[in-house]
């Protein structure tokens, strides 16, 4: 365990916006914390790094590390006019820590960015910029790292080579990586477990395959030859020309690869959708 908050509670002006509010993470593990706009990620994300105190609740962090929590809370907070070596720099400076070049360089490398590019971060990419403090928010050797709405304005690479970055410090380095999101698709590719909050409350929680097998609603099945399965066609399929969408219990779903199979039906691939209704309206 790195991280385990329990019970958080936050008012803002006589407005509940957080109630008993429980998460955590381990070790090696990307939490993800999926929300509507004004959901509480924010906040719960502000706690979580000791920005903002809960009114009530708790926070135990397990770490021996002196700044155990990085992250980025909103959009990355950068000085624009200066360079991603500069930025990193002072960025170290202000925490006391003297890096030489090569280990700026290290640090850069590691969230993929080139290390020799000499002009202003104001000229990148927003997923450049996103590596960037991704590296800022690494420079004290995190256990723990929380990211508020990351793929945020990233086009489609964009959020796929984040997520790999994800991936690969989560795995490397053994921490701890809290994600928030409004959008289940950039979550679910990434994450080891979510939890859903809606108004301030944890409505939903589980393995993120656990989450897509009981919220599933429709599957939507590709193949060239989808229209010869006698076997799809049991579950009233909208068909389209190599594709069909259907409904169906996802414990059902390895005994209809099994008979598709045997049909010769050559399937390139089978993509659930949420039911997102019952994904936010379910009553932890
Ligand atoms: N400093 C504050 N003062 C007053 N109200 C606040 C403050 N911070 C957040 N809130 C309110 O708390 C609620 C939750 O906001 P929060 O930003 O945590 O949600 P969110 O899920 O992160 O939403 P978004 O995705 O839009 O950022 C909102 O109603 C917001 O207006």
């Amino acid at each position: 365990m790195i991280i385990k908050a329990e019970n958080l509670s936050k008012i803002y002006h006589g407005i509940t916006v957080l109630d008993q509010v429980s998460i955590s993470c381990t070790e090696g593990n990307i939490c993800g914390v999926l929300g509507a706009n004004g959901a509480g990620k924010t906040t719960l994300f502000r706690i979580l790094m000791g920005l903002v105190s809960p009114n009530s609740g708790t926070v135990k962090i397990y770490s021996d590390t002196v700044k155990p929590m990085g992250g980025i809370i909103e959009k990355p907070a950068l000085y624009e006019y200066l360079n991603a070596y500069e930025n990193l720099n002072l960025f170290a400076r202000i925490q006391n820590l003297k890096l030489k070049k090569a280990e700026i360089g290290e640090c850069l490398h590691a969230v993929g960015l080139p290390v020799g590019r000499k002009d202003a971060v104001k000229n990148y990419s927003m997923g450049m910029k996103q590596r960037l403090s991704i590296a800022i928010a690494l420079l004290n050797n995190p256990s723990c790292l929380v990211l508020d709405e990351p793929f945020s304005g990233l086009d489609p690479m964009g959020i796929e080579e984040l997520r790999r970055l994800i991936l690969k410090l989560a795995k490397e380095r053994n921490i701890g990586v809290l994600i928030s999101s409004h959008i289940i698709d950039q979550l679910q590719k990434v994450c080891d477990y979510l939890y859903v909050m809606k108004e301030g409350r944890i409505i939903n929680k589980g393995s993120t395959s656990e989450i897509i097998a009981t919220n599933v609603k429709h599957y939507t099945i590709y193949a060239k030859n989808i229209q010869e399965s006698v076997a799809v066609r049991q579950y009233a399929p909208i068909l389209a020309k190599d594709s069909a969408k259907i409904s169906i219990e996802s414990k059902e779903v390895t005994a209809l690869i099994k008979e598709m199979f045997k049909e010769g039906i050559e399937v390139t691939s089978f993509i659930p959708e949420l039911d997102m209704d019952r994904l936010f309206s379910k009553n932890y």
